[in-house]
């Protein structure tokens, strides 16, 4: 085939969906996943409590740990506001060309920045590099055993602030136990645990977390 599987996604959402269309992108691409070949995005059902978080919480900065081919970043950054902007970090090159393409075939280039770096990295340089004083949202989707060391690294740089979310994909698969119970834990978050299914899995079961910071700023 010589070709990738995030390739692949990418010509049939090029072939098939609405350039500039954010909507029609997501929709391409689930119709892919379903018909064509699976891929690890936050789909429909964790897609729509993603959507009900950032119509709620409004935020003007955002961060996503795990773009992959960029269907999250392209749900998250649809309902963003003008000025509000969303940096995701993806280590993979691979997948953060691809996600580059997904973004500017959405149209939504100039409210997402795709950042092809390790995560720990990127997190301690956000103050200074990125320009960011604090974080309303973070979107925890990368590899599941760097959630907790994330998370204190995001604690460390004091990059949140009361009524920040922190939102998890996969804590129950693949899962993320260290994470979900140091969160759970802490007295600094109000944490939410939702059942869902594993994308595009109608007999799968997985779960995300919602928590909402409420400790010192
Ligand atoms: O780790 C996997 C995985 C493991 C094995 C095979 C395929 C994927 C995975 C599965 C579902 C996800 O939603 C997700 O975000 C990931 N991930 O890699 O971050
Ligand atoms: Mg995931």
């Amino acid at each position: 085939k010589g070709t990738t599987r995030e390739q692949r996604a990418l010509k049939y959402l090029k072939e098939h969906a609405r350039e500039g269309d954010p909507d029609s992108v997501l929709e391409t691409f689930d119709e892919f996943c379903r018909t064509q070949e699976w891929a690890m995005n936050a789909a429909e059902e964790k897609g729509d409590i993603l959507d009900e978080i950032v119509r709620e919480l409004r935020p003007t900065t955002c961060l996503e740990l795990g773009t992959y081919c960029g269907y999250s970043a392209v749900r998250i950054a649809r309902q963003l506001s003008p000025s509000a902007r969303l940096i995701t970090v993806e280590v993979n090159p691979d997948y953060a060309a691809v996600a580059r393409e997904v973004v500017k075939l959405a149209g939504l280039q100039d409210k997402i920045e795709v950042i092809n770096v390790d995560s720990g990295d990127v997190i301690r340089e956000l103050k200074d590099k990125y320009d960011v004083t604090k974080l309303d949202l973070v979107f925890l989707d990368h590899w599941k055993y760097l959630y907790i060391r994330d998370i204190k690294l995001i604690e460390e740089e004091k990059l949140l602030k009361k009524g920040s979310v922190v939102f998890a994909d996969n804590v129950i698969i693949p899962g993320a136990p260290g994470y979900l119970e140091y969160i759970r834990g802490s007295k600094n978050y109000n944490s939410t645990f939702y059942s869902v299914h594993f994308e595009y899995m109608d007999d799968m079961k997985d779960g995300v977390e919602k928590s909402v910071y409420i400790g010192d700023e």
